[in-house]
């Protein structure tokens, strides 16, 4: 399975761009972590990649099928960096976890969720918890590639290490492709297979090995 973007070109805005002639190809067998600095456009790429953003210019690509044209429940599942912007303060723990595709208990279980959390709204638990929950919808049965923006920024050193050593092991038994942003260098050196560096405006290209 690969996860390909085409010659993508994006801007917010007439005559900015954001993203041009970027090209990567990902295996699902592969963890790439994507690297620039602050305001490079990290989490638009993550959007484009993940069909939330249409790209201005290019395709993203699915085993060759356009992203945008997948009907129903998207193989490639985001999660992003802010979990309380990423859920509905209206619904509870247990409904925003139906948001996604059918889940394994052992997602559950491996990402240390409570029970006792399911019933509760999102401003009833802390960030963490909160992006726990994010990250097992991210999961469900069907997901083949999941982009993680920062996913882990808000967490303590433990909770973290806890949260990626559930994550890798995941995406291994599943071989689901893995793409990471993260400033940690550390965190990049445990996790990525391999590495993508992002330049202003023009890319880097990539090939799954
Ligand atoms: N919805 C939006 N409308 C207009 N401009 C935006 C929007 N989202 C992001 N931008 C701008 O696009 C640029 C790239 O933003 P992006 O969030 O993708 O960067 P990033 O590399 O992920 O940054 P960080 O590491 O700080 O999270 C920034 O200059 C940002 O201000």
């Amino acid at each position: 399975m690969l996860l390909e973007a085409k010659d993508i070109a994006f801007g917010y805005k007439k005559n900015t761009t954001i993203l041009a002639n970027f090209r990567l190809t990902v295996g699902n067998h592969e963890r790439v972590g994507i690297v620039a600095p602050s305001g490079f456009g990290k989490t638009t790429l993550c959007q484009i990649l993940a069909g939330y953003i249409k790209p201005q210019c290019g395709q993203v690509l699915l085993d060759g099928q356009d992203i945008h044209r997948i009907k129903g429940y998207c193989p490639v599942q985001m999660i992003w960096q802010h979990p309380e912007k990423s859920v509905n303060p209206r619904l509870r723990m247990k409904e925003t976890l139906a948001e996604g595709d059918e889940l394994e208990e052992r997602v559950i279980d491996g990402l240390g969720i409570e029970r006792a959390w399911f019933d509760r709204f999102p401003g009833e638990l802390s960030g963490g918890e909160m992006q726990r929950f994010c990250i097992a919808r991210a999961l469900g049965k069907r997901t083949q590639f999941l982009i993680a923006d920062e996913i882990s920024t808000m967490l303590d050193l433990i909770t973290q290490s806890q949260i990626w050593s559930f994550l890798l092991q995941e995406v291994a038994r599943r071989n689901i492709g893995l793409i990471a942003v993260t400033h940690s260098n550390a965190l990049l050196a445990h996790i990525a297979t391999r590495q993508v560096t992002l330049a202003p405006g023009c890319f880097t290209t990539g090939s799954a090995e």
